[in-house]
C-alpha cells in the first residue's frame, strides 16, 4: 500500500508512525511491534531468495537486501522494518578478513590482539558501503510510512568477535585484553566507535528513521567494568549521531544490571531481555527513556494460548510506561513458526488499540 491510498487516520510519513511516536514517548494508537532478527531466519521466502548466496554477499546486493527487509513487513504487518545486514558488515567493508559461517556466526581469519593489529582498523567511508545507501534509497520508497531501523554492533560486541576470532561463550581473550592492557583496549574500542558511528551515519543519511546499537554480549560484564571500559566508546557512538534527531535504541542480552548505564551512554530507548519485567527495567533505566521488549523468543514454541498469556504479562508490566515498543527479549529463533509471529503482532495490536 502506498502512502496515498491509506485510509484516513493512518500515518502518511514514518514520523507519524506508532513506532516513532513510542520512541519519542508520545501517545500511540496501539503499542508498536517489531522483532529483532525478523528479516531472514524463520521465513521460507527468505531461505528461497538466499539459496546459493553467501550471507555477506547477500548484504552487498541492494535489490536482495530490499526484498529480504520487506518480507517480514509484508507477512507480519510489523510496525517497523529492520535493515537486512549484519553487525560485521562494516568490518568486512574496511578489509577485515572475516566470514559468516552458517550455524556458527562471524569468524575472523586473523584476530586483533596487539597494538600493531589496530592499524588494520581504518575509518569507514560511505563509498565502502555504497550498497547500503543504494538499498536504503530503494527501501524508503517501498516502505512509505513504515519506518526503517538502521543498526550497528556496539564497540564491545564487535571487539569480542575481533579479539576472540569468532563467537565465544566466556569472552576470555576479550577480557584478558580489557584487564591486561587497558590502554590498548581503550584504543581498540575508540577505533570501533568511529567505524560504528560512520556506519550509522551512512544509514541515517540514506533515510533510516531510527537506529539500534546492538551490544549483544555486553551482559558478560559487571557494571563497574562496563562503566570504565565500555561506556566511553558506546557514548561516543551515540553522541556522533545525536545531531540527526533520530531515536537511538540500545540493546544487549542479560543486561539487567547494566540498563541504567546503557541509558546513560546516550540511548533514547533501551531494550531489555525477558529476565527482567519491563516495569522494573524501566525503573532501572530511569525517566525520559522509552523501553523495548521483552517476550522470551522461546515462548513462541508453546501453544497459542500460552503465548497469549505470556504476551499479556509483558503488556501488563509495560502498562502506564511512557513509551513501550513491543519486541522479543532477543532475536527470532531460526525454527520459529512464522504464523506464531504474525499472530503475536495482531494480538499486541488488538489488545493495546486505543
Ligand atoms: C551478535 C549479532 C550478529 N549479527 C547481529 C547481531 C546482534 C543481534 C543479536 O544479538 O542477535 C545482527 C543482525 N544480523 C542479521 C540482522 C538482520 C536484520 C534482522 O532481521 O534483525 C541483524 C540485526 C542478519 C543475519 N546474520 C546472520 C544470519 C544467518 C546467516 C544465514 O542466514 O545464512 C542472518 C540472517 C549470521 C550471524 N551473525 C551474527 C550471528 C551470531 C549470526 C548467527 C549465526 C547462525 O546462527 O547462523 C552476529
Amino acid at each position: 500500500m502506498s502512502a496515498n491510498d491509506r485510509p484516513t487516520g493512518q500515518p502518511t510519513a514514518p514520523h507519524d508512525s506508532a513506532f516513532l511516536k513510542a520512541c519519542r514517548r508520545e501517545p500511540v494508537p496501539h503499542t508498536p511491534v517489531w522483532f529483532m532478527r525478523q528479516a531472514g531466519r524463520s521465513l521460507p521466502e527468505y531461505r528461497k531468495v538466499r539459496e546459493g548466496i553467501a550471507m555477506l554477499d547477500s548484504c552487498m546486493r541492494p535489490e536482495l537486501v530490499t526484498e529480504i527487509t520487506m518480507q517480514p513487513v509484508r507477512r507480519h504487518g510489523v510496525d517497523a522494518a529492520i535493515y537486512f545486514s549484519d553487525i560485521v558488515v562494516p568490518l568486512k567493508a574496511i578489509g577485515i578478513d572475516l566470514d559468516i559461517k552458517p550455524g556458527v556466526g562471524p569468524v575472523v581469519e586473523q584476530p586483533i590482539r596487539t597494538r600493531a593489529d589496530l592499524a588494520r582498523l581504518r575509518d569507514l567511508t560511505p563509498e565502502d558501503v555504497w550498497y547500503v545507501t543504494e538499498a536504503i534509497g530503494l527501501l524508503t520508497a517501498e516502505l512509505g510510512a513504515t519506518p526503517l531501523i538502521g543498526f550497528a554492533g556496539a564497540p564491545f560486541t564487535l571487539a569480542s568477535y575481533l579479539v576472540e576470532g569468532g563467537p565465544s561463550r566466556n569472552h576470555e581473550h576479550t577480557k584478558a585484553l580489557m584487564y591486561g592492557d587497558p590502554e590498548l583496549w581503550a584504543d581498540l574500542l575508540d577505533r570501533l566507535a568511529d567505524i560504528t558511528a560512520g556506519f550509522l551515519k551512512v544509514q541515517i543519511e540514506a533515510g533510516a528513521s531510527a537506529v539500534q546499537l546492538f551490544d549483544s554480549w555486553v551482559g558478560a560484564l559487571a557494571p563497574a567494568d562496563y562503566r570504565r571500559s565500555v561506556m566511553p566508546a558506546s557514548r561516543k557512538v551515540f553522541e556522533a549521531v545525536a545531531g540527526y534527531g533520530v531515536p537511538r535504541i540500545h540493546f544487549g542480552v542479560g543486561t539487567g544490571e547494566l540498563l541504567g548505564l546503557m541509558g546513560e551512554a546516550g540511548a533514547d530507548v533501551v531494550g531489555a531481555d525477558w529476565r527482567i519485567p519491563l516495569d522494573e527495567a524501566s525503573r532501572r533505566i530511569g525517566p525520559g527513556k522509552a523501553v523495548q521488549g521483552n517476550l522470551d523468543p522461546a515462548v513462541l514454541f508453546a501453544p497459542t494460548e500460552a503465548v497469549r498469556a505470556k504476551t499479556g504479562e509483558v503488556l501488563q508490566a509495560a502498562e502506564g510506561l511512557e513509551g513501550h515498543i513491543f519486541n522479543l527479549g532477543h532475536g527470532v529463533l531460526p525454527d520459529t513458526d512464522p504464523d506464531a509471529l504474525t499472530r503475536l503482532v495482531e494480538d499486541v495490536h488488538t489488545r493495546t488499540a486505543r
